[in-house]
């Protein structure tokens, strides 16, 4: 049976409206991870019986990940911040392409369906906006497990009787492809080793629910990891990490803008290489009890910095377009490197509307800044790019609208409300409004 989705035709029209030049004052909670939710709600499919995540943010992206967990047999009861993954009586596991295309990350069923049923169908996800979205080092290693995989009509069919513990060396890290082979690897006979794995903190999150599970995971979080292969394992308890990114954003957020909040809950220590640039472009970071403290006099001119985008600890590319609205409104010409997507300057064109002068030449972007941004129709076209149109929305003179904002809600919860919790003058504009 096919799967039909039931879009809600109006939120796809959804606009957010900005009257910029209010400073940003107060205090805003960081919700939970996204990129940390995902995987870990397709960890569930490892197992029989109720699962709770807690903390889970109300995005598109899991209402996308409930709604394939239902298609594959699982009854989920999603209600942010608490989801429950019941067991299901009989799983097909098949990931259709209505699915798949919505996210990429709907990938990350293949490992554990694999794993736990001998079987599974996943759409290949193909590309993005953002570029290519390559899997082959996912089926790489789980070609060394022991399976066997075909491409079928677009998509990706893979067998096996049992995946075997293997040593997998990844040609480069990737965080979707390390959690899939940790997933999988977790009910495979024997030990795993998998060498240059992403060491993002949300590949460490997984482990530790991988181990609440009952697998044996070492090690996740730097680039070796080590998994025993468990015959059963259990379901699990878990409360998601904060989500960095979208901490991250609120930090530029403010940097730009101007004036001083506090982001409650924000994984500091997960976002060093954020906070130096900001801090070396004249901006305020600081800890002050549970909260990350920005600071930043709106008349006191910024510095241009240059930024090259690395896998973690480096600066995250899901970082890189709200950076580049920052140094828009530096004093000089900053350099910002693309290394991980091929196609992330999509926001470029949106910015150069607004007034920002920035030159583009391969994966790299000249960004002169200190030219004034004035407020324009822009258009989102992937989930980051939409933040930092919001974000250039906040310091443009008179009015922005944002346009598309279904990418920004894939990954920001409320991000209107959170911005007019501050003092800004954010307003979604709904089809449904009239
Ligand atoms: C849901 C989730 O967690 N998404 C994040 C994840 O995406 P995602 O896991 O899809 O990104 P990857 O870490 O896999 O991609 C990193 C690089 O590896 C390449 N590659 C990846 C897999 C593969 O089989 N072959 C291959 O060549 C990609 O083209 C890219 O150049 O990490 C990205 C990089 O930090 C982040 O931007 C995304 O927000
Ligand atoms: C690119 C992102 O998500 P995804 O990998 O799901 O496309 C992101 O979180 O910025």
């Amino acid at each position: 049976m096919p799967f039909r989705a039931s879009y809600d035709i109006a939120a796809l029209m959804d606009a957010i409206r900005i009257r910029g030049g209010q400073r940003l004052s107060g205090k805003i909670h960081v919700s939970g991870a996204k990129n940390a939710a995902l995987p870990i709600l397709c960890a569930t499919l490892l197992s029989d019986g109720e699962s709770l995540l807690r903390n889970v943010p109300a995005l598109r992206d899991i209402d996308t990940t409930a709604a394939l967990l239902r298609f594959l047999g699982r009854p989920v009861d999603c209600a942010p911040p608490l989801v429950r993954v019941d067991a299901g009586s009989q799983v097909r596991p098949e990931a259709p392409y209505e699915l798949v295309k919505q996210m990429r990350a709907s990938v990350l069923v293949l490992g554990p369906l694999l794993a736990r049923h001998g079987r599974a169908k996943v759409s290949l996800p193909g590309g993005c906006q953002i570029g290519t979205r390559p899997v082959d080092q996912h089926l790489k290693g789980l070609e060394a497990m022991g399976a066997t995989i075909r491409l079928e009509r677009g998509y990706i069919v893979a067998e096996c009787k049992r995946l075997r513990g293997s040593e997998v060396v990844f040609d480069l890290p990737t965080v979707t492809g390390t959690e899939n082979l940790m997933m999988a690897a977790a009910l495979a006979k024997g030990r795993t080793t998998l060498v240059n794995c992403a060491r993002e903190p949300e590949v460490e999150e997984l482990g530790r629910v991988l181990n609440k599970m009952g697998a044996r995971v070492s090690g996740a979080g730097t680039d070796v990891i080590h998994i025993e292969g468990a015959d059963e394992l259990e379901p699990f308890d878990h409360a998601i990490i904060s989500d960095r990114i979208e901490a991250g954003t609120y930090m530029v957020a403010a940097a730009a803008a101007g004036g001083d909040v506090l982001l409650e809950g924000a994984p500091l220590e997960d976002l060093e290489a954020v906070a130096a640039k900001l801090r070396q472009a004249g901006v305020e970071v600081g800890r002050e009890g549970d909260c990350v403290r920005i600071r930043r006099d709106a008349d006191r001119p910024l510095r241009p910095v240059d930024i090259t985008t690395a896998p973690h600890p480096g600066f995250p590319t899901d970082m890189q377009a709200q950076f580049m609205v920052l140094m828009c409104l530096a004093r000089g010409t900053s350099r910002i490197a693309e290394t991980i997507f091929e196609n992330r300057f999509m926001h470029v064109p949106e910015l150069v509307r607004m007034g920002a002068q920035i030159d583009v030449d391969g994966h790299t972007a000249h960004v002169h800044g200190g030219h004034p941004l004035s407020g324009a129709s822009v258009m989102a076209t992937d989930l980051r790019a939409s933040a930092s149109l919001i974000i250039a929305g906040l310091v443009a003179a008179e009015e922005t609208e944002v346009l598309r904002v279904y990418h920004l809600d894939r990954g920001y919860e409320h991000m209107e409300r959170k911005l007019a919790q501050l003092g800004a003058d954010t307003v979604r504009v709904s089809q449904r409004d009239g």
